[in-house]
C-alpha cells in the first residue's frame, strides 16, 4: 500500500484556515489555492530522483544535484484542480501539463468526462494529478483510472482537503497511489459536499456562484 500523508504544517493549517471561510473573497481564495498546493507539492516531491550533473561555479568545477524536470507531469483534474497546477508550476517549471476535465453529475455524484490532453510521452513520466477536493472519491478514482489505462504507473495525488470517505475509496482502487492530504475533513454530508469544507472550490476559485 502506498503512503498517505496529511499535512500539518503550521502554514498549510493556517492558510487552509482561511480558505474555509465563507467571506474569503475569490482572489484571496484563488490565491490560497495555489500557495497551499506549492507547500504539499514540497513534501509530495520529497522522493523524486536526482542526478548528477557537472557545473562550474566562479571556482571552480563541481558536482551539482539536479531533479529530472523533464520527467514530470502535473495533471489537475478541471475546473478547480487547474490553480493548484499553476502553484506547482512555480516550483517545477519544467514540468509539463496534462489536463483532465471531470465533473461531478449533482445527482448521481459520478464522475464525467469531458476532456482529456496529456502530453505524448506522458506514460514515461512521473506524474501529479492535481484537486483540491477529495471528496466521494470518484472524480480521482475516474481521472486515475484514465492515467492507467494510457499506460501511466508512476501516480501521486495531491489535494487540499479530503474527506475519510474519498481517502478509502481511492485507497481501495489504487493502492499504489501516493495520496497528500492539506486537511483530513470529518465527514460528507447528504449532498457529498465535504465537512465542514469549504464549499464548492471551483465555484470558489471561478467565482461562478
Ligand atoms: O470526490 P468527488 O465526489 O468526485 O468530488 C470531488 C470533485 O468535485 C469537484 O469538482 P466539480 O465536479 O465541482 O467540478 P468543477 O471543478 O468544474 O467545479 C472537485 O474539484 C473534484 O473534482
Ligand atoms: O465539498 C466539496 C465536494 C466536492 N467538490 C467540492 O468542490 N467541494
Ligand atoms: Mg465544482
Amino acid at each position: 500500500m502506498a503512503a498517505v500523508v496529511i499535512m500539518d504544517h503550521p502554514l498549510i493549517q493556517h492558510k487552509i484556515g482561511i480558505m474555509r471561510r465563507k467571506d474569503t473573497s475569490t482572489k484571496e481564495f484563488r490565491d490560497l489555492v495555489s500557495e497551499v498546493a506549492m507547500l504539499i507539492c514540497y513534501e509530495a516531491t520529497r522522493n523524486l530522483p536526482l542526478k548528477d550533473v557537472e557545473i562550474e561555479t566562479p571556482l571552480t568545477k563541481t558536482v551539482v544535484k539536479e531533479i529530472e524536470g523533464k520527467k514530470l507531469c502535473i495533471a489537475p483534474i478541471l475546473r478547480a484542480g487547474l490553480h493548484m497546477a499553476d502553484g506547482i508550476l512555480n516550483l517545477i517549471p519544467n514540468a509539463k501539463v496534462g489536463h483532465i476535465g471531470l465533473y461531478r453529475n449533482e445527482e448521481t455524484l459520478e464522475p464525467v468526462e469531458y476532456f482529456c490532453k496529456l502530453p505524448s510521452d506522458a506514460a514515461k513520466r512521473e506524474i501529479f494529478v492535481v484537486d483540491p477536493m477529495l471528496a466521494t472519491g470518484g472524480s480521482a478514482v475516474a481521472a486515475i483510472d484514465l492515467l492507467k489505462k494510457r499506460g501511466i504507473s508512476k501516480i501521486h495525488f495531491l489535494c487540499l482537503i479530503a474527506a475519510p470517505e474519498g481517502v478509502e475509496r481511492l485507497q481501495n482502487a489504487h493502492p499504489d497511489v501516493n495520496i497528500f492530504i492539506g486537511n483530513l475533513d470529518e465527514r460528507l454530508n447528504d449532498l457529498g459536499y465535504i465537512l465542514p469544507g469549504l464549499g464548492d472550490a471551483g465555484d470558489r476559485i471561478y467565482g461562478t456562484k
